[in-house]
């Protein structure tokens, strides 16, 4: 897929000198569903709003379409809609006139059509005379992104769609969001919660102290950075693994009651048959065995004490 977002060693200070983007380079490519993942200041709203043009870079080089976020302002911003993770709407307006008055912001005509799309689109035609403040909080944030679409944009930035909101809603939230890749917008969204990246993200961006510390395919990730684990759960208990067991593989749970066996998914061979014969051998009885795979969270919690080793 082509380019539809280049960000070149992006940089960010703000005044005071705190460096909130060190050297951020990232493609995002037409048509993806990008996450990105990061803890409280990790600068994803920075990152975020340089693009948009809210914050200005202190170096580097942005281009959305081919468009440069500093030469060529209005139209690379033009191509972009932008969720802001504070919802700022106007509790007596109504959120028809909401939309309407987004999309003339942007300097474009007056298209009643297109409204009605975008409002059907969020299941929220049928709410489009009601004033904002008669709105759950589910709405407003679907109005949000109304307003966000009401230019034609073709990449959607969604800065924690789901913070503060309940499940129901987050899983809500998860359609919308699939239903507009399915219509051709590239989606950049921003998120602590793992679970929310791991269930719609084509590609994952883990960003800490304002260093992007990689950038990959979801699955690709999960399958290069999981490990599986086995647990032989054994009838007594016992005080040290068995010599012919000892590996760095091979832990003794703090109860002694358990083997844990840590192996590489991808492996050709996992290392079980022998492990289990092994344990045979060592004339210890067998329980009951049990696997659990690392989800996304352990890869991320693992790749944060990497980083601040
Ligand atoms: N206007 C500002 N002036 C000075 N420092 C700022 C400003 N805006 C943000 N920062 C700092 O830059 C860092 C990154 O902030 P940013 O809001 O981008 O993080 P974030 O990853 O979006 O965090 P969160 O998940 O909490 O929204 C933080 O340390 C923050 O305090």
């Amino acid at each position: 897929m082509p380019t539809i977002v280049d960000i070149q060693n992006l940089r960010k200070s703000y005044a005071g000198g705190f460096e909130a983007l060190k050297g951020v380079n990232l493609e995002i490519e037409q048509g993806e569903i990008l996450a990105l993942l990061g803890s409280n200041g990790a600068g994803k709203t920075t990152l975020i709003s340089t693009i948009c043009g809210i914050t200005t870079a202190t170096s580097g080089k942005v281009t959305v379409g081919g468009h440069d976020i500093k030469d060529d302002f209005r139209a690379a911003r033009s191509m972009i809609g932008l969720v802001p993770q504070e919802i700022n709407l106007e509790p007596f307006e109504r959120v028809l006139n909401t939309v309407r008055f987004s999309r003339g912001l942007f300097g474009r005509p007056a298209d009643e059509a297109v409204l009605e799309k975008i409002l059907r689109q969020l299941s929220l035609w049928d709410k489009k005379d009601s004033q904002i403040r008669e709105l759950s909080g589910g709405m407003k944030r679907r109005v949000l992104i109304a307003k966000a679409l009401s230019h034609d944009p073709k990449v959607l930035f969604l800065d924690e769609p789901t913070a503060g909101v309940d499940v129901e809603l987050r899983k809500d939230m998860w359609e919308i969001v699939a239903g507009l890749k399915a219509s051709g917008v590239t989606i950049i969204l921003t998120t602590h919660y793992i679970e929310e990246a791991e269930a719609i993200a084509d590609r994952i961006g883990v960003i800490a102290k304002g260093e992007l510390l990689l950038v990959e395919e979801k699955d690709a990730l999960m399958a290069r950075m999981g490990k599986k684990q086995l647990e032989v759960q054994l009838t007594e208990p016992i005080t040290e693994v068995p010599l012919t067991l000892q590996s760095p593989d091979v832990e003794l749970s703090a109860d002694g009651r358990s083997l844990i066996y840590t192996y590489d998914t991808n492996a050709e061979r996992t290392g079980i048959t022998k492990l289990l014969s092994k344990v045979a051998e060592s004339g210890l009885v067998l329980q009951d065995v049990a696997t659990r795979q690392s989800s996304l969270e352990d890869i991320f919690v693992d790749l944060l004490k990497e980083d601040a080793a």
